[in-house]
């Protein structure tokens, strides 16, 4: 068996390495046209069609949501009688306000259809195996603002995977960096007009409450846990000089190391936020997002693997950075998966225009195969390696009771003022 798996691994990395133009011609379509989250009409469209010209997989465009898709292969091969065995492979392909592909999700999504296409491809080259596999790939859009996965989790779109798998772009390859929780709001105060040397009395500074609240929230910050983040801007301040602001808003991040703390920094947050209302006068409205990220839930057990298959294809791994959020933290906490970073050939840091350059070059297309290939191999692991998959699952059973006891601690500790 050991030997048969060796030749799968060898045959998804020649696969992808045959299919390398179409593969640079998908991500770099995707990284021409830059859509923001939500809106990546054209981004699905092309993964939509590549996997519509591959043979063999079922494709559902706008599924569940415009811009998400799903594209499945299986469940083929494999005794009767035997459980199938299913893997998906995650795709994003929102870009940034402004800066574009300055995150490289181009790359997530072409390592993701790399990844898929590669592991069909050795499956469909060998002789039989033992159990039946499928193989999904879902398209996850607006990972950067709304969180795609978080709705496609709400309709179900997760629920028959046994391992997820999707990559990242950064500095270094890592088969893990912390990701922290984040809740975003949007803040709005609003006063009244009045002209601002003729009778300042008159008017209900809008703009005072919102420098109120930034300074509020930046003396809060003292007392906050030191892996917590609370960070925002003033995205509207007035008009004139002469017109006191009847209307200001703020955007904001409350960024926690586990997401059963973010009801407690919401109500730090908006007490600082309500403060200045009071203070000024102004009416204040907290329009939290729909969707809360959570922090990656690890599995270690697909970690190690797809460690040593990224060594066994040249990678050196780090342990350093990141701690940003991702909408696969959720993702994490209800199906066992890895969200890997990998190195693209530059030393830029993502959410630059160095970055958005770095994510489009062919340099990086190297990397991205790279990879998908680890990713695959990964995949193969799971399918083929007895055990493997029992003890992913289990390692998975055994995250989420110790997270369930650290929910009851918690809201014995809150003395259940905030349910998560
Ligand atoms: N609702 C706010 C989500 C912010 C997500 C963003 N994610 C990343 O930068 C990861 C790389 N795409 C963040 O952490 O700010």
């Amino acid at each position: 068996m050991a030997e048969k798996l060796q030749a799968l691994k060898q045959q998804v990395c020649s696969s992808i390495d045959e299919a390398k133009d179409k593969l640079h011609r998908l991500g770099d379509a995707i990284w021409r046209l830059p859509e923001l989250a939500y809106e990546e009409r054209q981004a699905h469209d092309t993964l939509v069609r590549f996997f519509t010209q591959e043979k063999g997989w079922t494709v559902e465009a706008h599924y569940k949501l415009e811009t998400a898709f799903r594209a499945t292969w299986g469940p083929v091969g494999g005794a009767d009688g035997e459980s199938v065995v299913h893997v998906g492979f995650l795709c994003e392909y929102d870009a940034l306000p402004a800066i574009g592909h300055a995150c490289g999700h181009n790359l997530i999504a072409e390592s993701g259809a790399a990844a898929a296409v590669g592991l069909k491809a050795a499956l469909e080259s060998g002789e039989a195996w033992p159990v039946p596999v499928k193989v999904t790939v879902l398209g996850t859009p607006a990972e950067e603002d709304g969180g795609g996965k978080v709705d496609l989790l709400r309709e179900g779109a997760f629920e028959d995977l046994d391992v997820v798998f999707m990559a990242h772009p950064t500095q270094k390859n890592a088969t893990y960096l912390p990701a922290v929780a984040v809740h975003s709001v949007l803040v709005k105060y609003r006063g009244r007009t009045a002209h601002a040397s003729a009778y300042p009395w008159e008017g209900v500074n809008a703009l005072d409450a919102a420098v109120m609240a930034y300074s509020n929230i930046s003396v809060l910050r003292q007392q906050l846990r030191p892996e917590w983040r609370i960070h925002g801007i003033i995205k509207h301040g007035g008009v004139k000089p002469n017109i006191i602001p009847d209307y200001s808003e703020l955007e904001y991040y409350l960024r926690t190391s586990s997401h059963l703390d973010l009801p407690n920094i919401r109500a730090k947050a908006e007490a600082c936020f309500r403060a200045a209302a009071m203070a000024t006068g102004c009416e204040v409205e907290l329009l939290f997002q729909k969707n809360e990220f959570y922090e990656v839930l690890r599995n270690r057990t697909l970690e190690d693997l797809y460690e040593e298959n990224g060594k066994a294809l040249g990678m050196k791994f780090t342990t350093e950075g990141f701690s940003g959020s991702t909408d696969f933290g959720n993702v994490s906490h209800a199906v066992p998966g890895i969200h890997p970073y990998f190195y693209i050939g530059s030393e830029a840091l993502n959410h630059t225009a160095e970055y958005t350059a770095a994510s489009g070059a062919d340099e990086a297309q190297l990397y991205t195969r790279r990879t998908a290939k680890a990713l695959a191999m990964t995949a193969l692991d799971v399918i083929f390696s007895p055990g493997v998959l029992d003890k992913v699952k289990q390692e998975f059973r055994e995250a989420k009771r110790r997270e369930e006891r650290n929910c009851k601690s918690r809201n014995i500790e809150n003395g259940d003022q905030h349910q998560p």
